[in-house]
């Protein structure tokens, strides 16, 4: 089967979106939807896709019965709006994290999905990564006996970007949390849950502090610390001011595991991609696992067909439950730093 995808939203991980659809197996790009034709043409040239496919507005996009399914990467607040259209328009969705702005938007789009029974997806890609998945085998097979604590951090320098990037604007949900926080949150809440042979759970405390800029209203870091059942705890940094460390551990009782670059294997430059598992006591050794392919979107891309071809409404590496505890998770996170968005009202 291949998929025939439609792209709405023409920014930067929209052209990383594209790239990978060519290199994925089971899907290509067919329509670009934009705001402007100009722009959608633009986009659309660099893949192939014919002028005609190309249009000048979302709506028109979901008009076109050749689209399968269709990727949203607007910024956050405009999530909910376009995927509940996508999905009224019978359109399968695979939407950028953060899924929706709050729990209240992630509600409507997920009825929205259920009554018009097409697929829906948050795009945390890394949950389809086999170095993902070699962790949670890990954490399964008891490598390093029972999980104690969760360490899980992503940070970036932001700054270059500029104050016009939706980074720093609140109205378009700028901020740490928003962009990249959520990132440590499902990995803490995939391996917990994993440790209680479960997908995921929910943390049942979370505690933060952090800093909100005055004049942005958008959070530059966080420090999260969250409790989740059978005593396992959790200690999340994310921040968009530096460049720095990015890495995931998780501490069992008997060893620990550790993967520098969890989040965008495909970008070396970040980290090594590679899981290092450590008996205490002893030296490190390299987990190996295999890679049939390398692209992180094409994998992701690959694993929305395979659950759509299987007539799955939900992909097993993100499903609805797991998306509606993570934007519960994120908007507990955001109200223990005071941090607030347009949509909050
Ligand atoms: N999974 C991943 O690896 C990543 C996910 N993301 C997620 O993808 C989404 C988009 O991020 P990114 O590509 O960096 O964002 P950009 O700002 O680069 O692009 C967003 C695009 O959305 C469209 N858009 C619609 N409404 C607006 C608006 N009011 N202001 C600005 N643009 C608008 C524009 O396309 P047009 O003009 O064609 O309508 C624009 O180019 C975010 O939700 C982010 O969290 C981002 C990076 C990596
Ligand atoms: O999801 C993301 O991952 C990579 C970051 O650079 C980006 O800002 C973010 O949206």
């Amino acid at each position: 089967m291949s998929l025939k995808w439609g792209i709405i939203g023409t920014g930067s991980i929209a052209h990383t979106f594209a790239i990978g659809l060519k290199a994925a197996k089971k899907g290509e790009l067919v329509a670009i939807g934009s705001r402007a034709k100009e722009t959608a043409v633009k986009f659309g040239s660099q893949y192939g896709v014919p002028e005609d496919k190309c249009y000048a507005t979302y709506a028109d996009l979901l008009k076109d019965p050749s689209v399968d399914v269709v990727y949203i990467s607007t910024p956050h607040p405009q999530h909910c709006e376009v995927a509940i259209q996508t999905v009224q328009a019978k359109k399968h969705a695979l939407v950028e994290k953060p899924f929706a702005m709050n729990e209240e938007e992630a509600t409507r789009i997920l009825a929205a999905a259920k009554e018009n029974d097409v697929f829906l997806m948050e795009a945390y890609m890394y949950r389809c990564h086999p170095q993902t998945r070699k962790i949670v085998e890990l954490i399964q097979t008891g490598a390093i006996g029972q999980v104690k604590v969760i360490r899980a951090n992503f940070a970036f320098n932001g700054f270059p970007l500029g104050s016009d990037s939706r980074l720093w604007r609140n109205e378009l949900g700028g901020g740490a949390i928003l962009d990249i926080g959520g990132y440590p949150m499902s990995f803490a809440r995939l391996i917990a849950g994993v440790a209680n042979n479960q997908g995921f759970a929910n943390p049942t405390e979370i505690k933060a502090v952090g800093h909100i800029q005055p004049d942005t209203k958008v959070d530059e870091w966080t420090i999260a610390s969250l409790s989740f059942d059978d005593k396992i705890s959790a200690q999340l940094f994310t921040g968009i001011f530096a460049d720095t460390d990015s890495s995931v551990t998780v501490l069992g009782s008997k060893g620990s595991i550790t993967a520098p670059n969890l989040w965008r294997p495909d970008l070396p430059a970040m980290a090594a991609m590679k899981i290092e598992l450590t008996e205490y006591g002893k030296e490190p050794e390299q987990v190996p696992f295999d890679l049939p392919e390398p692209n992180l979107y094409a994998i992701e891309a690959d694993a929305v067909a395979d659950a759509i071809s299987q007539g799955e409404k939900q992909c097993k590496y993100m499903t609805w439950e797991d998306s509606m505890g993570q934007i519960r998770a994120v908007d507990k996170w955001r109200k223990e730093i005071g941090l607030v968005y347009p949509s909050d009202n």
